[in-house]
């Protein structure tokens, strides 16, 4: 079945299991280009399973993905490690970055792999460092920093690109109160300004009120979806 034109991602039916157990269980959604798209559900629902599907870092068992036009499921990895680096950012619960680079280089990683000039890359680097309000970091290594500085410039990094959508997976975990309020809204902002598709895993149904929609897991499964055949979640 061919995705619908509007959803910039869509998936059908995506069932996956670890060794047997299983962890998504016939969850359907569309996406549309530039939405802000809460996943929301207890700890161990399966939200990260369901971005890690969405995004191609996981391979459903069954079920279909599809980013535009392109069917993800058949990706072969090669290709989908390039959709990942060259159309989607990625921010996780635990910032990740190479301890020899300074900020700024984590920050500009992906537009370096993808040939971009040190100089251009560094600008926009710097651009979202500071719209992070992390600017002042920028020549520091990670060891020298606060967690809290550390998730910024992840965030960073996944924006720098400016992909097309942004997997963003309990990205206020490591964060103090005041602190997440100035991520998520600059994350928002970031995709509401940059027209940058955004999927949210949180378990804090107050994040969640930030997106344009929101899609509960329960057990692996949407909430209130009767049926996988019945639930396609385009609005
Ligand atoms: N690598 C793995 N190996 C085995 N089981 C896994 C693995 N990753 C996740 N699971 C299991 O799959 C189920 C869904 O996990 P998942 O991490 O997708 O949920 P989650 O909603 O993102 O949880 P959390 O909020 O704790 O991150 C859970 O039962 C979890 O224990």
């Amino acid at each position: 079945m061919a995705p619908p034109d509007n959803d910039v991602l869509w998936a059908r039916g995506l069932h996956h299991a670890y060794h047997g157990s299983p962890a998504l269980l016939g969850v359907s959604l569309g996406v549309r280009q530039g939405e802000i798209l809460a996943v929301t559900g207890a700890r161990g629902s399966g939200k990260t399973t369901l971005l890690g599907c969405l995004s191609g870092l996981l391979l459903p068992d069954d079920g279909e993905v599809w980013f535009n036009s392109v069917p993800v499921h058949t990706l072969s990895p090669t290709a989908r490690e390039r959709l990942r680096r060259d159309r989607f950012g990625w921010v996780g619960d635990r910032p990740q970055l190479v301890e020899e680079l300074t900020a700024w280089e984590n920050a500009a990683l992906p537009l370096l792999l993808a040939g971009t000039g040190h100089r251009k890359a560094k600008r926009a680097a710097m651009e979202w460092l500071e719209r992070l309000d992390v600017g002042g970091c920028a020549h520091k290594r990670p060891w020298d920093l606060l967690q809290s500085q550390r998730q910024r410039i992840a965030l960073a990094r996944a924006l720098v690109h400016e992909p097309d959508v942004l997997f963003a997976d309990e990205p206020t975990a490591p964060l103090h109160q005041a602190d997440r309020a100035q991520v998520l809204r600059t994350l928002t902002t970031a995709g509401r300004s940059h027209g940058i598709t955004v999927v949210l895993a949180t378990h804090d149904p107050e994040v969640a009120t930030l997106a344009d929609r929101t899609l509960t897991i329960v057990d692996g499964r949407p909430q209130g979806a009767p049926t996988e055949a019945a639930c396609s979640l385009s609005a």
